[in-house]
Order: C-alpha cells, then structure tokens, then sequence
C-alpha cells in the first residue's frame, strides 16, 4: 500500500492521517517557523555572498592554495565545513518539532542529513556564470581545490550547484527544501519513524502550500532526487577515507570532534 498511500497523500490531501491535519494558523506558524529558522542560521547572509560574487582569487593567490601540502588542505576545509554544519545543527534545533523527536533519531537525522543539507546551502555561495564558490573571503575557481585529491568530489559538488542555481531558489524554498531533507522518515535506524513522518508530512504540506501561493509547484519535480545527494556524500565519506589511509594521525590529531563524529563511524572510535 506504500505506493498507494504516498500517491493519496500527494494528491488527496483529505487522505492525511488526523494528526497530519493541521489548522490554516498553525499552518502559518509552522512556515513562518522553517523560514526563520533557516534565515537565523546561515553562516553568510544572502546579500553579502551576492556583494562578493565577482571578487574571484588571483592566479597567484591560485597557485598558492594549489601548493599547499594535501593534509594542510584538508585540515582546512574540513574546519570550513565543521563551522559551517555548526549552524545546519541549530537550525535543525529551532525547527519546531524537531527537538521533541526522539534523541536518538536527531543525531541519526543529523549524521544523514548533515552534509546533505550543506550542499543544498552551498548553492546560495555559488556563482553559476563563473562556476566559482565561495571560499575564504573570494569566489573559487574548481583548480583552487586541486591539492585535496578528489576532484570528481569536487566536480559532483560543482555540477549540483550548477542544477540548484538553475531553479532560482527562494530563500524561503531552500528553508523548505533543507527542512523537507533533513526530516527524512525513511533512514532505517530511525525508533520513532512515525514521529518523524507526521514532521516531514506536516512540512512538506507547507511547502506545497507556499509553492502553490507562489505558483511555484513545478520545481517539486526538478529539486535534485535524494540520492544525488547521497552519492555525493558517499564520494565525501570515500574520500576521507583515502585521506586517512594517506595521513593516518591527521584526522585523529587535527580534525574538529564535530566533523569527527558525524564523519568517522564509531566502530573505528572505539
Ligand atoms: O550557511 C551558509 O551560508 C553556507 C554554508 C555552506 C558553505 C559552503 O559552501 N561550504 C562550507 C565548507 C565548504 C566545504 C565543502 C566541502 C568540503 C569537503 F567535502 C572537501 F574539501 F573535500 F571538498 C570535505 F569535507 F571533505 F573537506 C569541505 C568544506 S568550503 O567552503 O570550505 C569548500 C571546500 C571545497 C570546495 F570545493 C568548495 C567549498 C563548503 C557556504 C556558506
């Protein structure tokens, strides 16, 4: 009935469970929830990424970040990317909802989520004419990242980008959007799965209802599928592994606990 269900619920509206039913109030303070959550949580504001955009690096400057030694690289990004999944967590915190779920299944949602969601913000500091992202204060070019050793990571990235900025996202889409990724109920180590899938059900529900207002319910179809973005986090989750297998200590000595325990599977911890 899995597909019957999931059809009706598309499509019959009437066919949500009750405590799906939400009332027109509580359907505003619920948008009004996810889009202030997602504004109140981004690392860089939307109109200082678009102020930059054309300031790229030098050649120079270039070659610098191509010199650096791999290990030096890494720790660098890696830290970039702690930083940046810091603010992913609070605002998966001040979704409403979400701090009631089950412990255990927020750190399971975050740990699927987490690097899903960065690459849905990731678009916001991407220039698609020049195909350069926002790094360390300039837009960079793909090359800069040369020295990291994983180029079809960095291209995959790239490409996603590119198919994000294609749909012209709203700041109030890419809330949704980053909402309706992270309250995914179909992770198998979920315990309360149906909590999750009455929060997932309830925000989806708002978001069509925003896109509808915005006669914007086309992009549904052309948000990237779920597991464009997993295999970009499987390539992310290989690479680091191949790091590791080339500087053994750096990850242990050097990289943030956060990154660490999203990104290094406990049976290697212990
Ligand atoms: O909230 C906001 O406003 C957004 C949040 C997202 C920010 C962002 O784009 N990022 C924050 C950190 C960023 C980032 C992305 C990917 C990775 C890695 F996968 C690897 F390095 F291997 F690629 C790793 F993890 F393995 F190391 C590290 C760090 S970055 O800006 O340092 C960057 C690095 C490489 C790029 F080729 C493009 C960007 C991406 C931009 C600002």
């Amino acid at each position: 009935f899995h597909n019957l269900e999931s059809y009706c619920s598309l499509n019959f509206s009437s066919f949500f469970p009750p405590e799906c039913m939400i009332s027109a109030t509580e359907l505003e303070l619920l948008m009004q929830n996810v889009i202030f959550a997602h504004q109140e949580t981004c690392q860089f504001r939307q109109e200082n990424l678009q102020i930059l955009r054309w300031e790229t690096f030098s050649p120079e400057e270039m070659q610098n970040f191509q010199q650096k030694p791999m290990d030096q690289m890494w720790e660098r990004c890696v830290c970039h990317i702690t930083d940046a999944i810091q603010y992913i967590v609070e605002f998966a915190k001040r979704l409403s909802g979400f701090t009631d779920l089950n412990p255990n299944d927020q750190i399971v949602l975050l740990k699927a989520g987490a690097m899903e969601l960065l690459l849905i913000r990731m678009s916001r500091a991407f220039n698609c004419f020049n195909n350069t992202v926002f790094f360390e204060g300039k837009y960079a070019q793909l090359e800069l990242f040369h020295s990291l050793g994983c180029t079809d990571l960095i291209t995959s990235m790239f490409d996603l980008c590119q198919s994000l900025c294609a749909l012209n996202l709203s700041e109030h889409e890419m809330a949704f959007f980053n909402a309706i990724t992270l309250l995914n109920p179909s992770y198998p180590w979920l315990q309360d799965k149906h909590k999750v899938d009455t929060l997932y059900r309830k925000i989806h529900f708002a978001f069509r209802h925003l896109l509808r207002r915005t006669h914007r319910e086309f992009i549904l179809m052309k948000l990237p599928e779920k597991e464009k973005l997993s295999n970009i986090c499987q390539l992310h989750l290989e690479k680091l592994n191949i790091f590791r297998q080339m500087y053994p200590t750096i990850a242990w000595e050097r990289f943030p606990p956060l990154y660490k325990e999203l990104f290094i599977s406990e049976t290697e911890n212990s």
